[in-house]
């Protein structure tokens, strides 16, 4: 007979019985019993390991309530372990959700109650002032991400602080705090910025893009539909769906089918899947698709922004140029004119017509192009940025990579002047001066800062 079927047998049928005999099996039992409880433990200590991280949403349970500070969240899940450093998120609690509807508070009459996510992005830091600024109620969410500088973010959610807007720290992807908040907050409406941007990184990190710009707009739109009333949702796609259309200028009609970017392909995909949830379930959807946006607290993984910090410092810069030394040019576009096109585009959504995951009736379903009409080479840009700056650039000329930058963009944006009477107003060189004033008030004249 086997030895481990002898440590069966041994086992006493019932905790009495050992312990009556505890003193005469004593020294017989011990190893065996040692080894088994051991077993026990590991087996148990197992089940525990595989219950706590293999779980898709183990501490964010939704009956839990987050009423009280004892249940205060933090959230994970499996996929999360994926993502580039997804922190874990702390949120509920009478403080915090005195927080939330403080923020989410309408201050004037016939106002929008706006839920901003990537709030403490570029793009999302300017719409939440300009939201706040003309008497809408505001909440943020953001998951504060290291895909670039979170101190940078960090400073914008003081901003944001100062004019009474709270960021609630989280990811798109946990469904538990967005239904948390669509039950404490009756949103009219979602202005959906956070997203994994930039070309080039998704040959890096394919997978950031997949779990914010398909899983995490999914998961939001999920929320949304459920939601009753449903909120209109205003959303970022980008002028990279055009890829490598070579018909110009842009028009939302041209085809988008030609991707040359995974970044393109997660935004496309965004537009398709807005289209599914606009005719299954009656959301009201708005793509935008803007071109090249720049500006003060702007996003340092972008040209126009390392450029500057490496001219300061007196760094060589890569300037791209196309085949046959083919020009290189974008349809650089001022932030403050990217905000009016968000806010024409929030005034003129019209309701969703769902309620509750049913639809009632059609509900609006639009795309358009947020550009300035106005491609400037890339060499242009770095000579304006020379003469603002004051500092020669050292130019390495570079063939355009192969990872996912386009050789041209050029928005014709007549249907959002149609709209909502979005004009462009800022020049590259107007744009570009108040955003090296900024930055040099942010970093310092540049050569010391490590960012
Ligand atoms: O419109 C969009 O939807 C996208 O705009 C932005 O992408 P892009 O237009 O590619 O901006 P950006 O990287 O600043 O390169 C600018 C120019 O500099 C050239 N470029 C770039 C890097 C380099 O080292 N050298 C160079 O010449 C480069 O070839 C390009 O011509 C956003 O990042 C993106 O998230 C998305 O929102």
């Amino acid at each position: 007979m086997p030895s481990s079927s002898q440590h069966l047998d041994n086992i006493p049928s019932t905790p009495g019985k050992f312990k009556m005999d505890h003193k005469s099996h004593r020294s017989k039992w011990h190893p065996h019993l040692a080894k088994l409880t051991l077993y026990t433990f590991v087996f148990f200590l197992g089940l525990i390991f595989v219950f706590f991280f293999k779980s898709p949403s183990t501490t964010t349970s939704s009956s839990s309530s987050s009423s009280s500070p004892s249940s205060y969240r933090s959230s994970s899940s499996s996929s999360d372990l994926s993502r580039r450093s997804l922190k874990t998120s702390s949120w509920g609690g009478p403080n915090w959700e005195k927080r939330v509807k403080s923020s989410a508070r309408i201050r004037t009459r016939n106002g929008f109650c706006v839920l901003v996510t990537g709030a403490a992005g570029f793009i999302g830091t300017h719409v939440s002032v300009a939201l706040k600024r003309r008497g809408d109620g505001v909440l943020g969410l953001d998951n504060f991400n290291d895909y670039y500088d979170p101190s940078l973010k960090r400073a914008r959610q003081a901003l944001l602080e100062r004019t009474g807007i709270f960021i609630v720290e989280g990811d798109i992807n946990d469904d538990v705090l967005l239904k948390k908040l669509f039950e404490l907050i009756t949103f009219t409406h979602v202005m959906h910025l956070a997203a994994q941007a930039g070309v080039r990184y998704a040959m890096q990190n394919p997978n950031s893009y997949i779990q914010s710009n398909i899983a995490g707009f999914v998961n939001l739109l999920e929320t949304c539909k459920n939601a009753n009333p449903q909120p209109a949702i205003v959303w970022a796609s980008s002028s990279s769906v055009y890829g490598l259309n070579t018909k110009v200028p842009f028009s939302e009609k041209d085809r988008t089918d030609q991707p040359a970017s995974l970044y393109a392909a997660t935004k496309k995909a965004g537009e398709e899947i807005a289209h599914t949830y606009n005719h299954i379930y009656g959301l009201s959807l708005t793509g935008l698709r803007f071109f090249t946006v720049y500006g003060p607290w702007g996003r340092p993984d972008m040209a126009y922004f390392f450029f500057t910090r490496d001219i300061l410092k007196g760094k060589p810069i890569p300037v791209f140029e196309g085949v046959n030394h083919g020009t290189v040019a974008r349809d650089f576009t001022y932030v403050d004119d990217i905000v009016k096109g968000c806010l024409g585009a929030l005034d003129t959504a019209e309701k969703s017509t769902g309620s509750g995951g049913k639809k009632r009736g059609p509900a609006q379903l639009r795309v358009f192009n947020l550009g300035n009409t106005s491609p400037v080479p890339v060499s242009d840009l770095v000579g304006i940025l020379e003469r603002l700056l004051k500092v020669k650039a050292n130019r390495v000329v570079t063939k355009l990579p192969r990872n996912g930058d386009v050789q041209f963009t050029h928005a014709n944006i007549s249907y959002a002047k149609r709209e909502f009477g979005y004009k462009p107003m800022t020049d590259l060189q107007t744009g570009l001066k108040k955003f090296v004033r900024w930055y040099v008030s942010y970093y310092g004249s540049g050569k010391k800062s490590d960012h």
